[in-house]
């Protein structure tokens, strides 16, 4: 079989647990050769984010063109976008390359509570929906695009997401790793309902920096390998919920943060190479 070439766009994580690192990490994690266009530059890591610096959207598109002049890409994931004029430039791209499988992770939020897309920005992130095949905001960032609360119920959370389906024609993955409960269901959703769903106990854990970076990345990754969104969904919620699991192991980050997960540790300990490498 021949390996999927997957495109993120999005902003740089200096730490590696979220945005184009975890994005390189999730798609390799899926056998699928990663690129990355990068959109912002942050300043951040397991504490939270200390500044933004974009590149003018200008650039952004010179990336995209460079990319795709070249190389014939299986699926794009779209993370965090900063501005208005970055979200039109892509969607300008996306229009006229019109990629096979398009995710788009509607990135308003980091997991530490920090702004990642300008509030002028978010009518530019909406015109974008249609251009993907699924959309994947967590419980935040689908308030915002519905314009309603935030959802507190899983029934809330599906009634949103199907909202966001019906007006933007678009599959929406719905994720419950925002609600108080002690599981986190996921679903992709129709205007007409749930189309494929998964559940799973709640992890005790913190590392869940880039949790939604890496799941956007594995889906779009997994649906070229696999051919089918419920069978994509599937396999990168069991994977993520193992390297949620093993986060932790990595020490990475002081205390009181959110750490990331660990993408590639189930790779490493399947070929012995993470022993042999600890033993070196
Ligand atoms: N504590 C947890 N235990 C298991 N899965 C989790 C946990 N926290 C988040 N997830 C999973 O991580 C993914 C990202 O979910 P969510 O936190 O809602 O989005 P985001 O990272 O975009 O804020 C979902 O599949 C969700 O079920
Ligand atoms: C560059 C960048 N992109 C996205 C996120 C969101 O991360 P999360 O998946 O934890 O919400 C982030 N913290 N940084």
């Amino acid at each position: 079989m021949s390996v999927p070439r997957v495109l993120s766009i999005a902003g740089s994580d200096p730490s590696g647990g979220a945005g184009i690192q975890a994005d390189l990490k999730a798609i390799a994690a899926h056998g699928g050769y990663g690129m990355a266009v990068v959109t912002a530059l942050t300043a951040q890591n397991t504490q939270g984010v200390r500044a933004v610096h974009a590149p003018p959207a200008d650039f952004v598109a010179q990336q995209l063109d460079a990319v795709s002049d070249d190389i014939d890409i299986d699926a794009v994931k779209i993370g965090m976008l900063g501005g208005a004029r970055t979200a039109d430039v892509v969607g300008v791209w996306l229009e006229r390359v019109r990629p096979p499988v398009v995710v788009l992770d509607p990135v308003m939020i980091a997991t530490s509570g920090d702004r990642l897309l300008e509030p002028t920005a978010e009518a530019a992130l909406r015109d974008l929906l249609s251009l993907a095949d699924v959309v994947t905001p967590n419980i935040p960032e689908l308030a915002v695009l519905t314009g309603g609360p935030e959802a507190v119920t899983w029934e809330q959370v599906i009634a949103q997401a199907r909202e966001v389906a019906a007006v933007h024609d678009v599959l929406v993955l719905a994720k419950g790793g925002h609600l108080l409960a002690s599981d986190t269901p996921d679903a992709l959703v129709s205007a007409h309902g749930e189309v494929a769903g998964v559940n799973g106990p709640r992890l005790v854990a913190t590392s869940t920096h880039g949790t939604g970076c890496s799941l956007s990345s594995a889906l779009a990754t997994l649906r070229v390998v696999t051919g089918s969104w419920p069978e994509a969904l599937r396999r990168a919620t069991t994977w993520l919920r193992a390297a949620i699991a093993r986060g932790e192991s990595l020490r990475v980050g002081s205390r009181g943060g959110h750490g990331p997960v660990d993408h590639l540790g189930m790779l490493w300990d399947a070929a012995g190479l993470r022993a042999r490498a600890l033993e070196a």
